[in-house]
């Protein structure tokens, strides 16, 4: 469940205007919301937000039943954030690492038996066309496969949200389709998925409610 009441959030930390305004909506455990609205709208700012990367300058923020504010303790944050799965706009994989180390952070940081891990994260790679490409340094990746590793490394640890900036637009159509089959079925199993995109084709692939966001406001809800 991910709850926002009236949160703003500002980039300085007490003047200058918001980038997010008032924003107040819920999406339920197992909701799935497109993103939407045009470029410098706001989309990445809020998912920076849900991901506790950057927190509310005022209002009441709860992501996965837990209430989060700038007197969060750090730890805490980041307990919660390893429950969550964020494909980014510009993937931030760790670019002297293989494929399968970027991979397998989240499941370290779970601390989880190695042979577990190298399971989990060979059948993942194979997932996303990646399974002949474990052992290459991810500077070495193209954009498409630096993508699809984001997007292993976001679900290989089975997150409770996943978040997801244009997590597309690196793939080609087949790909895309298989990876928004795969957010759909998370999302029927219990997994809150939120997707900001400009891809029409693949709101129509998969049609679900949408939230607009203009100039960081939430402007509409569709269902
Ligand atoms: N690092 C930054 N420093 C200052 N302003 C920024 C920075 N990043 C974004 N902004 C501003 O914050 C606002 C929201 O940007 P954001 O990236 O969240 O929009 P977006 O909807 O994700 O856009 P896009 O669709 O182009 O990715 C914009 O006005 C943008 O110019």
């Amino acid at each position: 469940m991910i709850r926002l009441q009236n949160v703003s959030w500002r980039r300085e930390r007490k003047n200058g205007t918001p980038v997010l305004s008032n924003l107040t909506l819920t999406v339920p455990q197992g909701g799935f919301r497109w993103l939407l609205g045009p470029s410098g709208a706001g989309k990445t700012s809020l998912l920076s937000l849900l991901h506790v990367e950057s927190l509310p300058s005022d209002g009441s923020l709860e992501i996965l039943n837990k209430t989060v504010s700038v007197d969060t303790p750090r730890a805490t944050l980041m307990r919660l954030r390893q429950r969550i799965g964020m494909v980014h706009q510009n993937y931030r994989l760790m670019p002297g690492l293989s494929v399968a180390d970027n991979v397998a952070l989240p499941l370290r940081l779970q601390h989880r038996p190695e042979d577990e891990i190298t399971d989990e994260v060979q059948a993942i790679l194979k997932w996303v066309g990646l399974g002949e490409r474990v052992n290459v340094q991810a500077s070495r990746l193209s954009g498409g496969e630096q993508q699809r590793t984001a997007i292993a490394r976001a679900i290989v640890h089975r997150p409770g949200l996943i978040l997801a900036d244009e997590p597309t637009n690196a793939l080609e159509e087949p790909q895309a389709h298989k990876l928004l089959d795969l957010f759909g079925e998370l999302s029927s199993m219990g997994t809150t998925v939120i997707v900001a995109t400009h891809n029409e084709a693949l709101i129509r692939r998969l049609p679900r409610p949408s939230l607009y966001v203009e100039r960081g406001r939430l402007v509409r809800e569709d269902d």
